[in-house]
């Protein structure tokens, strides 16, 4: 299995680039997605939220976070048992843990009439401040990796071979180790305040304070393997990311298929007939 890395600066045009692997198929694991899944609310245990919610089920939050059941033969059978006796429904209601965590840490203030968390509110509070930031990052941290562990691991039992792991902080998290190549989508610095401030409809400062919350743009492209430069059009990156697409979609090396499910399948049946075959010649 080949991990890679997509990262970038806030608003460089990460998701754009996404989108495209996910039209050519590609499967994209997004870490701006799993945050959103853990800081989620547990509908069932809410308790300052006026309004009850209907609880959902674990089988629910498999379709919520985007489980496709039937398309995954070795576990489809396998996943309601795992569920009813609550061994997966730890890792996947990471949400209850992270939302409880925030609102513990920055009070009823940030949470909406539905008890979901106030994003923008949040946004601003922690943007502004870092002391804040690397609060909620070590509150939400442990739940995030695990989530997108999560995720790769059903995309490894579906077979596939090349998974694209879109995550903003790749290199802050140094997540970077685990994936080869990495790619950097980069953006002129003043096209990317104009961006930025016109898409989430935010001042300068507020742009210029989110910039900043990252490590520098420039710093991530003298890292990257490969860089696409979203300065341009569209039409301009989507030339470019043909050549990417080729580029991590060339075989995989022994080390990557070794890695994939099919690999290590092999592994373990000639592992097996060879020990087999040993005792037999033993006897
Ligand atoms: C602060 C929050 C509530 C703001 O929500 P909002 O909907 O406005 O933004 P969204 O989640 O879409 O993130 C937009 C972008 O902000 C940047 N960003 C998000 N969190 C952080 C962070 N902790 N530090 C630096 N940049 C961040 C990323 O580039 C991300 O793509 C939210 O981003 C959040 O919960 N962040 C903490 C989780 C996290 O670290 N996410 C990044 C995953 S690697
Ligand atoms: N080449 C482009 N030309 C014009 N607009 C673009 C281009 N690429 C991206 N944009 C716009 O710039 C904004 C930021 O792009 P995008 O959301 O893909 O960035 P991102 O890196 O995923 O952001 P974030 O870090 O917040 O998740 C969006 O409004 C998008 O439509």
């Amino acid at each position: 299995m080949r991990l890679v890395g997509l990262t970038g600066g806030i608003a460089s045009g990460k998701s754009t680039v996404s989108n495209l692997f996910k039209d050519a198929g590609v499967p994209v694991v997004d870490a701006d997605v799993v945050a959103r899944i853990v800081v989620k609310l547990d509908t069932g245990s809410h308790r300052a939220s006026s309004k009850r919610l209907p609880r959902c089920g674990v089988r629910d939050e498999f379709v919520w976070i985007g489980f496709d059941i039937q398309s995954c033969d070795v576990i489809a059978t396998l996943i309601p048992l795992v569920c009813d006796f609550g061994l997966i429904a730890d890792v996947v209601r990471k949400g209850t843990g992270g939302w409880k965590k925030i609102v513990k840490a920055f009070g009823n203030d940030i949470l909406l009439e539905n008890g979901e968390i106030d994003r923008a509110r949040l946004g601003q509070i922690v943007f502004s401040d870092p002391a804040k930031r690397q609060l909620l990052n070590r509150l939400l941290a442990p739940h995030i990796s695990s989530g997108i562990l999560w995720e790769i691991a059903k995309l490894w039992m579906k077979g596939c071979k090349v998974i694209i792991l879109d995550v903003p902080l790749l290199f802050e998290t140094k997540m970077d180790r685990w994936t080869n190549p990495v790619i950097v989508v980069w953006v002129d610095p003043e096209i990317q305040i104009q961006r930025l401030m016109s898409r989430d409809g935010c001042s300068e400062e507020q742009a210029q304070n989110r910039i900043n919350a990252q490590l520098a743009l420039d710093w991530k492209k003298s890292e990257a393997d490969i860089v696409i430069d979203n300065s341009g059009s569209l039409d301009e990156t989507k030339e470019q990311f043909r050549e990417v697409l080729s580029k991590v979609s060339e075989p995989l090396t022994w080390k990557e298929r070794l890695r994939s499910r099919d690999g290590l399948i092999s592994v373990i049946l000639c592992t097996a007939v060879g020990v087999l075959l040993a005792q037999k010649n033993l006897l």
